[in-house]
């Protein structure tokens, strides 16, 4: 059995259940259940809080776990990234009041109040800036008003929390952040288990990024029509009853699909149809 963690809380949990969905396997009904197994494919799911999660991996009592890069660096385990997955991205940033600091050098001597306390202490170190940290669970926005630290450094994905408080970002941000697949470091990376569970899951990446697109174009334009939809391979050409025409079968990016379709019809494509990938191994 493949012994996977996954997260039981927050903004990761939804998604990665989702995501492990789509891939095939079971997830648990409620939210309380803590184990789940699921024999057809040989996997038990535990559900954790996040931020434990590199912890459980990293003492190879879990295999594989699902949890966010932030979260990863930010407890020093002995873990790496896999794969990443595409939701819960973020960026990791320090905030201040408006006007009181520009850039991360202007940190020394002043507090900086996280919930990620160590990858603030290793950015700090790493730019040699001598500044004190304070750990808080959450709500850190409010941290300054309270006068508990003069900084922030948080999690950012509209914005909206920091303009909520007044706050707004100072200098380059820290991380991007996003859900990642991660293991043991050093452990074997040729399991077939683990290859085909990540296997499963690009499947799912490639099948909620592209869309099947079928066309129909005179022989002549062939190679014109092929360049705008090259796929991912290459596309799959056939005859068509009436002389002179094919049909073209290629995947394309979702995000790009309505303009290939406009650049296809204006070549002379006709029976230009897209269709959802339900699910795939590339
Ligand atoms: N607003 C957000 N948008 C996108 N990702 C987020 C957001 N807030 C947190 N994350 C990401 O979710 C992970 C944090 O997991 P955590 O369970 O702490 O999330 P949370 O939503 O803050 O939950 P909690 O209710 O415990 O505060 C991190 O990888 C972080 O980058
Ligand atoms: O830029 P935004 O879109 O506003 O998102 C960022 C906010 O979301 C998270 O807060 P969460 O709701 O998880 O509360 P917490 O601070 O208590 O963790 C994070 O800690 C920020 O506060
Ligand atoms: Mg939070």
């Amino acid at each position: 059995m493949l012994r996977i963690a996954v997260p039981n809380k927050g903004s990761l949990s939804g998604p990665a259940g989702e995501m492990l969905h789509e891939a095939g396997y079971q997830q648990r009904k409620a939210s309380k259940e803590l184990v789940l197994v699921d024999p057809d494919n040989e996997v038990e799911f535990f559900y954790l809080r996040p931020r434990d999660i590199a912890i459980y991996v990293s003492s190879g009592r879990l295999d594989i776990g699902i949890t966010g890069r932030d979260l990863l660096l930010d407890s020093g385990a002995r873990a790496e990234e896999l794969l990443p997955l595409g939701f819960a991205r973020s960026t990791f940033h320090y905030a201040a009041k408006p006007g009181t600091i520009s850039s991360a050098e202007d940190l020394s001597g002043l507090t900086v109040a996280t919930s990620y306390e160590g990858l603030v202490a290793k950015h700090l170190a790493d730019k040699g800036i001598d500044a004190s940290v304070v750990h808080l669970d959450g709500a850190v926005e409010t941290a300054i008003e309270l006068g508990v630290a003069q900084v922030i450094a948080d999690v950012v994905e509209t914005g909206t929390s920091l303009r909520n408080a007044g706050l707004e970002v100072v200098g380059e941000p820290i991380l991007q952040s996003e859900a990642v697949v991660i293991r043991r470091t050093g452990a074997d990376p040729d399991t077939p288990k683990v290859q085909q569970f990540l296997r499963r899951l690009q499947g799912v990446l490639v099948a909620r990024s592209y869309v099947m697109m079928d066309y129909d174009i005179r022989a002549e334009h062939l190679e014109e029509a092929v360049a705008l939809t090259p796929g991912l391979e290459s596309p799959t050409i056939s005859p068509l009853h009436d002389q002179g025409w094919v049909a073209v079968r290629s995947m394309v990016r979702t995000t790009e699909a309505q303009r290939i379709m406009d650049d296809l019809y204006e070549l002379g494509a006709r029976a230009i149809l897209t269709t959802g990938i339900h699910a795939c191994r590339l």
